[in-house]
């Protein structure tokens, strides 16, 4: 199948491309380079362009014929979209508004799109189920469900299938060593703590030690990035016209902060300096999946997302002369 991914040129979007090759399709990477780099999308063609732009996907989608769409492209990154909640708008659903009216346009039945579990908000109970109330605290988890909602609407009336992967923390990476995380500014947890580690950073700020958790600190769910990638996969699979699922993936089992750093000084075998300081504004104090759904529909679990095989990936990649991150201090 060839498949067109935008966004491909970034963290997960890259994985997800080397994966589809891995199982026999064509991945087709769109991509405008904004936070995505040119050496990750190496799995495929590479089409640089931006999908706010209609014109662009038009001749993206006439000149490979995809027969399906993974919609990575996104801006992410939940403190920015505070300050400036109209740029996520005008990217994240703008760009998904433009994107589904290509499909129509070009014919393409099957859509899926990188949601988050940003779109849960303050979730009342943990584990999370996907019928749990979607109330987003910040303008980036607000753009994903906006999206979710037009996709849900366009799945009813054009009949496309639509599958919205809510994910909770993606890390770690290809233990190939030829992709990874590279993001410039990096606001991700287990990157800075690898970058403390490895001395190109001062030390590792804690966001938080006085939430009512075990030991003070934020639990996430932390999904390796191969899992993520083959979760993917197996969504393109799922058809039939005039359907939307939402779909958490997850592993089901929190990680606190201070477990993070603990696990990356042991991986890495370095200490660095650790400090609390307070609280990160728009911070969940614990997000963790209830990942039934994803097995009873994509008959897909994960089996890759040890934190010790999480840190001992992104530890690698941290170090790698491919990472284009490499030898910036
Ligand atoms: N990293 C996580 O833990 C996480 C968790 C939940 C959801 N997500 C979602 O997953 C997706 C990928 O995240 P990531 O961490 O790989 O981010 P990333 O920044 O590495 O990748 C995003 C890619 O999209 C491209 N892009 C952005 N806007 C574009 C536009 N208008 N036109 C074309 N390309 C554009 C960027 O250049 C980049 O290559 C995003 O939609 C994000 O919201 C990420
Ligand atoms: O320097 C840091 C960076 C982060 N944290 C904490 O570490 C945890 C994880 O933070 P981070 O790695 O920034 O991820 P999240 O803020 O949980 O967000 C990720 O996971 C969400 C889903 O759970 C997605 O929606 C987002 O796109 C994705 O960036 C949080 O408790 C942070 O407060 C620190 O203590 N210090």
């Amino acid at each position: 199948m060839k498949v067109l991914v935008t966004g491909g040129a970034g963290y997960i979007g890259s994985h997800t491309a080397k994966r589809l090759a891995e199982h026999g399709h064509t991945p087709i990477t769109f991509d405008n380079l904004s936070t995505g780099h040119r050496a990750l999308a190496r799995f495929g063609p590479l089409v640089v362009g931006d999908v706010t732009d209609p014109a662009a996907l038009d001749a993206a989608i006439s000149a490979h014929r995809p027969e399906a769409i993974v919609h990575f492209a996104a801006l992410s990154q939940v403190g920015e979209s505070m300050q400036r909640p109209e740029l996520y708008f005008r990217n994240n659903v703008g760009g998904t508004v433009a994107l589904v009216e290509a499909a129509l346009r070009g014919r393409i039945g099957t859509f899926v799109f990188s949601s988050t579990a940003a779109t849960y908000g303050i979730p009342s109970h943990v584990p999370i189920l996907e019928t749990q109330a979607v109330q987003p605290i910040n303008p980036y988890g607000e753009s994903k469900l906006a999206c979710e909602m037009l996709l849900r609407s366009a799945s009813a009336a054009h009949g496309l299938s639509c599958t919205a992967l809510r994910y909770f923390n993606a890390a770690g990476a290809d233990p190939g060593g030829l992709i990874g995380e590279a993001h410039d500014p990096e606001t991700h947890a287990i990157p800075l703590l690898l970058m403390a580690a490895a001395g190109k950073r001062a030390g590792f700020a804690i966001f938080g030690d006085d939430y009512d958790t075990p030991d003070g600190t934020c639990i996430r769910d932390y999904l390796h990035v191969t899992d993520l990638a083959e979760a993917h996969v197996r969504a393109l699979t799922l058809s039939g016209a005039a359907r939307f699922e939402a779909i958490n993936l997850g592993t089901g089992h929190g990680q606190s902060v201070r477990e993070l750093v603990d696990a990356a000084r042991a991986v890495t075998g370095r200490d660095f300096r650790v400090e609390a300081r307070p609280r990160r504004a728009g911070d969940p104090p614990s997000l963790v999946a209830d990942a039934g759904k994803a097995l009873d529909l994509l008959g897909w679990k994960a089996e890759h997302s040890s934190l010790d095989h999480i840190m001992r990936t992104a530890w690698d990649w941290t170090n790698a002369p491919a990472n284009p991150l490499h030898n910036r201090g």
